[in-house]
This record gives structure tokens, C-alpha cells and sequence, in this order.
């Protein structure tokens, strides 16, 4: 399916993406509690997401759309019109809302592109524009109805608050998803590459699974106990959802996030529905537009976290041989002392020999390949708790906790003799010279250390391919 979209003539996808506005629309229907009033409106979603992500080539296609929208619109609601109003009247909705949407999407895509890939930001662009866009397109709605004497009984202040917040609260809840489903069917990721890497990274698992019904009966049980009580007092239980949303979001995928978002939002709107709950409508809007704010914010926490981790892992090991740091290794050592008691501690200084004239007549390429392939010897012959790190260019140590000098010695003898069978290229043989030092009760790592590259210098004057 996702292969077939992508491949499909635009003209296809741009009547489907119509069709899909259409449905969409009439499910908001579903949802709606008073006139022209969806509580969700999720066709602004779609709207915003598919300009976001396909661009305004796919304005004519929801122009379409959303002619068949207030076509539908008539009939719901037996609205009688000549056939110049309804253009006039078509034409307006659609100005209203794909020219709102479609602004804060474009700028969206523009503010994106100079952002460049940081998740967390492109959160707090999208919350910002959401928030504009919706307000700017209750106007443009409030405008269309009053000048075609559609208004309700409520009047402009209060349409205008409840189109703003129900358009708001679905743009935020359902524009993700919507904007993951695209990117999805038609394998695009360029512009959005870290939104769809973040709504993607993992599939979703069964914890998620009893987090999301841990809401579900949580939103439920808060609802009724709502119908019970008939005061302000117990709907504003809802809020209470917001604790074990924040929850999921912290421990689950951003996918999941949104997912859950989606399903509290529609399950609340069914509540409301069958329920009769509709006086208190706006404290359930402002509960979802808190949760699903909060819980977009609150992504930002683990994206954070992993690009510290992605950090730290940079700071700990060298990327071309993926030894560990010199920091690393200091950490280690301090555990060690603190861990060991009386046993005593190895640290072999190792150093491949003649390096610079590998690198002269070899070239940089087999360098480094010949740094990887001393790494992966030395690594060969570690042992659990043993710590190979890079000191820098081509001199590396290795930390062998536990050992006394004899078992050092050996296994690092051990190790040389194997380095001298690899082979990275033709007619070149690689050696290594190793110092080591046991080190001292109490002794400082400095002094340690000196003490075993005095040892590497000695094995260098001695002639090399030894350990001394
Ligand atoms: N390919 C490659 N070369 C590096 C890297 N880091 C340092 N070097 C080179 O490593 C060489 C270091 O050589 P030395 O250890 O001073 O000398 P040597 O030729 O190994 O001689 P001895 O140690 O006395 O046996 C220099 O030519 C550096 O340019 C690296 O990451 N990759």
C-alpha cells in the first residue's frame, strides 16, 4: 500500500488526499455538538498537515474538498442557497480555511528548513503557529458565516472561542498523526527527516498497550463520575489525565504520544456525546489543548536525553577505532581502586611501531586501518572489566584490573605475537611495543601512568615488538 501510494500519478493522489478530506470532515460531523461547531474539526488537521508536508501544489485539491464539505454542510443542516450564494459561500470556507492553514503550514515548512533537523524545536514552531493559524482561520470562519447569515444564536465571541479551541486542540492532536500517515504513504522524509525519524523510531510495544487503557478507563471513570456529580467541580477530574499521559510520554516512543493523544481526544468526544455532557464542553476542550500541549513539550525530555547520551557516548570512545577515552578509562580506574581491595592493577601503554611510515608509504587509509586492527587485537585478548582506550594518535592503553605483573606481561605478550599475523594489505607488518606498570598502593594515575610509558620507551629503545 505504502509502495503503491508513492507511486501513483499526482493527479491520484491529490483526488484521494480529497476524498480522504471529505471523510474526514464528515467524521467531524460525528463529533459536533452545535451548529457549524465541531468540537475537533479534524479536517483543519489535514489541511495543515497535508500543505506541511506535500506543499501548496495540493491547494486545488482541498479547494475541491472543501467544496464538497459545504455542499455536505447544506444539506446537514437544510440551508437553502442559490446556486451563486453557495459558490460565493464555498468559495469563502474554502479562502477562510485553506488560506489560514495554508499560511501557518508554509511557514511551518519555511521555519523548519532554516531550523534545520532539532526536533524540539520545530515542537514549539508547530504549537506557535497552531495557535496562530487557528485564530487567524476562527476569524476568517466567523467572517464567512456572518456575511452569509449563518451565525447561531450564540453570536461571534462565543462561535469564535469555541471554532478556536476545538480547531486548535485538533490541529495539535491529529496533525501529527496525520502528517506521520503522509509522510509514511509517500516515503518522504526529506524536509521532515527528524519528524518522521521521531514518529517512527519504534514500533509500538505491549507496555504501551496497558498505558494506553490505563487512560482510556482513567478518561472514562473521570467522565462518569462527571455525569454524576452535573457540577464544574467533578469535569474538571479530566485534568487529571494529564499524569499518567505525561507518564507514557516519558517512557514510550513519540509515536505512542500521539497515538494516546488521539484516542483520549476522540473517546472524550464520543463521552461527551453519549454522555450529554455538553455544558461543560469548554473544560474538556482545555483539558485536551493542556494535555496534548504538555505532553508535545514533554517529548522534548527524551529527545534530550538521547542526544546526551549520543553526547556522552562521544565524549567516552574514539569513532574511528571505538576505543574508550582517556576520561573513560579514568572512571574505570577509580572504580577499580574502589572495588578491588588488595588486588593489584595492570596498565599496559601500547604503541604500534614505525606507524608514521605505514601512513607514508600505505597512505592515511591503511593508518587507520591499522590503528582498527590493533584495537580489535587488543580487544581479542581482554577479559571481563579490562578497558582498551585510545591516549591519542597511535598510542593506546590497556587497563587490566586484577592482574599482577607476570599475568600482564603474558597476555599482552599473547597479544603481539597475534598482531603480527594480521594482515591489513600487501607488505604490511604490524608490531607493537608495550610498557606496563602495576600500580602502586594508593598511587595517582599520573605517576602510573608515567611510570609505564618510561616502560613503552624502553621496549622502543630495546627494538621494539616486545613488551617490557
Ligand atoms: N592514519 C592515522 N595516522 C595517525 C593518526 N593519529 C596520528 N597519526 C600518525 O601517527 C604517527 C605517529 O608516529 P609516532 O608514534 O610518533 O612514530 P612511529 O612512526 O610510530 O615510530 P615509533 O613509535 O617510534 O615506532 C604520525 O605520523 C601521525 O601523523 C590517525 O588517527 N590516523
Amino acid at each position: 500500500m505504502t509502495a503503491t501510494a508513492a507511486r501513483w500519478p499526482r493527479w491520484l493522489r491529490g483526488l484521494a488526499l480529497a476524498i480522504a478530506w471529505v471523510g474526514v470532515w464528515g467524521l467531524g460531523h460525528l463529533g459536533e455538538f452545535a451548529t457549524h461547531a465541531s468540537l475537533w474539526y479534524p479536517p483543519a488537521a489535514l489541511t495543515f498537515a497535508s500543505i506541511a508536508v506535500l506543499g501548496p501544489r495540493v491547494i486545488p485539491y482541498l479547494v475541491l474538498a472543501s467544496f464538497g464539505g459545504t455542499l455536505w454542510s447544506l444539506s446537514i443542516y437544510r440551508i437553502d442557497m442559490d446556486w451563486a450564494n453557495v459558490v460565493g459561500f464555498g468559495l469563502a470556507n474554502a479562502v477562510a480555511h485553506i488560506g489560514c492553514y495554508g499560511l501557518g503550514a508554509f511557514v511551518l515548512r519555511r521555519i523548519a528548513r532554516r531550523l534545520g533537523h532539532r526536533l524540539p524545536n520545530q515542537i514549539i514552531a508547530f504549537l506557535v503557529i497552531a495557535t496562530l493559524s487557528s485564530a487567524l482561520a476562527t476569524i476568517g470562519a466567523i467572517a464567512t458565516l456572518a456575511a452569509f447569515d449563518q451565525l447561531g444564536p450564540e453570536g461571534p465571541v462565543a462561535t469564535a472561542l469555541v471554532f478556536w479551541i476545538g480547531d486548535f486542540v485538533a490541529l495539535v492532536v491529529l496533525g501529527p498523526l496525520f502528517g506521520a500517515v503522509l509522510l509514511r504513504l509517500l516515503r518522504r522524509s526529506d524536509l521532515w527527516a527528524d519528524a518522521h525519524a521521531f514518529l517512527h523510531r519504534e514500533r509500538l510495544r505491549s507496555p504501551f498497550g496497558y498505558k494506553l487503557l490505563f487512560n482510556v478507563v482513567l478518561v472514562i471513570l473521570v467522565m462518569l463520575v462527571a455525569d454524576r456529580g452535573q457540577s464544574y467541580e467533578s469535569a474538571f477530574l479530566i485534568f487529571f489525565v494529564l499524569i499518567p499521559q505525561l507518564w507514557l510520554t516519558y517512557t514510550e516512543s513519540p509515536m505512542a504520544t500521539t497515538v494516546s493523544l488521539a484516542v483520549i481526544s476522540f473517546l472524550v468526544v464520543v463521552l461527551l456525546w453519549l454522555l450529554e455532557l455538553g455544558q461543560f464542553v469548554y473544560i474538556y476542550q482545555l483539558a485536551i489543548a493542556i494535555i496534548a500541549t504538555t505532553a508535545y513539550f514533554g517529548l522534548a525530555i527524551p529527545l534530550l536525553e538521547a542526544a546526551n547520551r549520543q553526547l556522552r557516548q562521544r565524549l567516552m570512545f574514539d569513532p574511528l577505532t571505538g576505543a574508550a577515552t582517556r576520561d573513560y578509562l579514568l572512571e574505570k580506574v577509580q572504580l577499580a581502586e574502589q572495588a578491588g581491595g588488595a588486588s593489584t592493577h595492570a596498565l599496559a601503554v601500547v604503541d604500534l611501531d614505525h606507524f608514521k611510515a605505514i601512513n607514508d608509504s600505505h597512505g592515511h587509509r591503511l593508518g587507520d586501518q591499522a590503528l582498527v586492527a590493533l584495537v580489535e587485537t587488543l580487544r581479542a585478548h581482554a577479559r571481563a572489566g579490562d578497558v582498551v582506550a585510545r591516549f591519542g594518535g597511535d598510542e593506546f592503553m590497556m587497563l587490566l584490573p586484577g592482574c599482577d605483573s607476570d599475568m600482564a606481561k603474558a597476555r599482552m605478550q599473547a597479544a603481539i605475537v597475534a598482531l603480527r599475523d594480521v594482515r591489513i594489505g600487501e607488505g604490511v607488518h604490524l608490531t607493537a611495543s608495550v610498557g606496563i606498570a602495576i600500580q602502586h598502593p594508593g598511587e595517582p594515575f599520573d605517576g602510573w601512568f608515567a611510570r609505564a610509558d618510561e616502560a613503552l620507551y624502553r621496549a622502543k629503545q630495546a627494538g621494539r615488538d616486545r613488551v617490557v
